[in-house]
């Protein structure tokens, strides 16, 4: 009887009432164009992301009916370079939509907290930990854990077995991150594979895949955050979901980890213990819960994201014979011998940073349009007025495209951040995104993009398994980057 009942209004809501709001039109959008149904009902918008095609599906959308698109019944796109501004910037107070509450846990972590004076609040306290100075302390933690990476390569040629290259960063990146979180690794790197311990609020420890449990975790959390208002019945309705196990899978995870870490007596510098102090070094006496929200969003953010973004960056590059030639002349002139370079060797080398920027135009990490609430009275968005409480975004993979910011839009090409007009280009490039909510972590991304791109570059020749391949992309919230087995060579110079 619940169960109907729960479903009866599931149908109200995700179909019935927006037939009745998409004819009263009581905040004028029935102007913009809609692909198919989409204007009716949140469940196109569903499918795409089910599909897990969602960004080319909003691209296509756009090249078809132009730059605004309603591509839900209370949601317009913008693919305008002016809309970034308009919606992100510094002073546009725009809140972060409710699909934030889809992934969200009893305390909010700065991610997905939406008041402004909560998340000024949070970021505040802890911008400390992502300042560059304090990320150049940990160049030791991403030196080390790149000589692992190239261990492993060397082991995959010493065997003649082709190397997943896609997972192996991807064991990089979660290994990498809770050493810098937590002062040690997870060892996936190692092992070779991502089996960790989790452990629910019982204590009982298991072993989990980190990757999958993550990634349906997020599957979760973005569809079901597209229909809001329904958060708490279809948490209930869809409890016996395997990806809802999975959510609980990568909680549990970070449950383990932060509770061994909270009880650790050593002294290590990391940035949990950053975390639990100010910038002074007071203690900040934070709920478990709230620390345990930040770890949350750490392991998340600093670990799929930078995943993409390095195995988009191999592939574009060994993809591009020039670009790997010219790529390689520039770290020849700029190293020594050793295996894995230090940073400032590769920090200022403007073509290894022209084609960590370029593959994350062409492919970015996070294709999605961040979704945000029009303040009290309505905007004006690029050029379109827009009624308060509609809930826009700019779709990032589209406008990172945008072919009046960028000559031959579509194609890999570093140069262009060398020697083309930057001011143009910049009005389109947010792969981080901007304003007050852009990405707190950068500097770490872009720290150990250059280090690990630097080092396997000059060290390696790979292959791919077949002359034609493509590498897919899966967009769950992130795009993330299908499986991509390389055959690896030590280069000869
Ligand atoms: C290439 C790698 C990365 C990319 C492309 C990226 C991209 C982004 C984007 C687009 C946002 C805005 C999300 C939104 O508005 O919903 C964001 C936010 C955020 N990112 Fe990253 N990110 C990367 C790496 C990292 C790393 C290494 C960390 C380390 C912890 C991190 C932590 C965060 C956090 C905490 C936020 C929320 C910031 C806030 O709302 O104030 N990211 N990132």
């Amino acid at each position: 009887m619940l169960f109907q009942g729960l479903l009866a209004l599931v149908i109200m809501v995700v179909f019935v009432q927006p037939i009745i709001t998409y004819v009263l039109d009581p905040k004028h959008l029935r102007k913009f164009p809609s692909p198919q149904y989409a204007g009716l009902s949140s469940i196109w918008r569903i499918i795409q992301n089910l599909k897990k095609r969602h960004y080319l599906a909003i691209d296509d959308v756009h090249r078809r009916l132009g730059t605004h698109v309603r591509i839900a019944p209370n949601h317009i796109s913008i693919s305008n370079p002016q809309a970034v501004q308009d919606i992100y910037g510094h002073g546009a107070n725009f809140m972060k939509d409710a699909w934030y509450d889809g992934g969200a846990g009893e305390y909010r972590h700065m991610a997905d907290t939406r008041i402004k004076a909560e998340h000024q609040a949070k970021r505040k306290k802890l911008a400390h930990l992502f300042a560059q100075k304090t990320i150049a302390n940990l160049e030791p933690v991403v030196c080390g854990c790149t000589g692992v990476l190239v261990n492993q390569i060397d082991n995959h040629i010493a065997s003649n077995k082709p190397i997943n290259m896609r997972r192996y960063l991807n064991y990089y990146t979660i290994d990498l991150f809770a050493e810098l979180l937590y002062g040690y690794s997870l060892e996936c790197l190692e092992r070779g594979d991502d089996i960790i311990d989790a452990e629910t609020k019982n204590g009982k420890v298991y072993k989990v895949a980190f990757i999958k449990s993550l990634h349906e975790a997020t599957i979760k959390n973005t569809v079901l955050g597209m229909e809001a208002p329904l958060l708490p019945l279809t948490k209930k309705l869809f409890s016996w979901h395997p990806y809802m196990k999975s959510g609980a899978d990568y909680d549990n995870i970070v449950h383990h980890n932060t509770v061994k870490r909270m009880r650790a007596t050593n002294n290590t510098e990391d940035i949990f213990s950053k975390l639990l102090q100010n910038s002074k070094g007071e203690d900040l006496n934070l709920p478990f819960g709230e620390v345990f929200a930040e770890c949350n969003v750490m392991m998340n953010a600093g670990t799929d994201t930078t995943t993409a973004a390095l195995t988009n960056s191999i592939y574009l590059i060994y993809k591009h014979p020039d670009v790997l030639q010219k790529l390689r002349k520039e770290l020849d002139g700029a190293t020594g011998e050793e295996e894995v370079p230090s940073y400032d060797k590769l920090a200022n080398l403007p073509y290894l940073r022209a084609c960590i920027e370029e593959a994350l135009r062409v492919r970015p990490a996070s294709s999605m349009g961040l979704p945000r609430v029009v303040p009290k009275g309505g905007r004006w968005i690029a050029g379109q007025f827009i009624d308060e409480n509609v809930t826009v975004s700019v779709p990032t993979y589209t406008l990172l495209r945008n072919a009046d910011a960028f000559d031959d839009a579509a194609s890999y090409i570093p140069e262009r951040w060398m020697e083309g007009d930057k001011d143009r280009m910049n009005r389109a490039h947010f792969p981080f995104s901007t304003g007050p909510r852009a990405c707190i972590g950068r500097n770490i991304a872009y720290f150990e993009q250059v280090l690990v791109i630097g080092t396997l570059v000059r060290l390696f020749d790979f292959d791919f398994q077949s002359e034609d391949f493509q590498l897919e992309t899966l967009e769950r919230f992130n795009s993330n980057p299908g499986e991509m087995f390389l055959t690896a060579r030590r280069r000869c110079v």
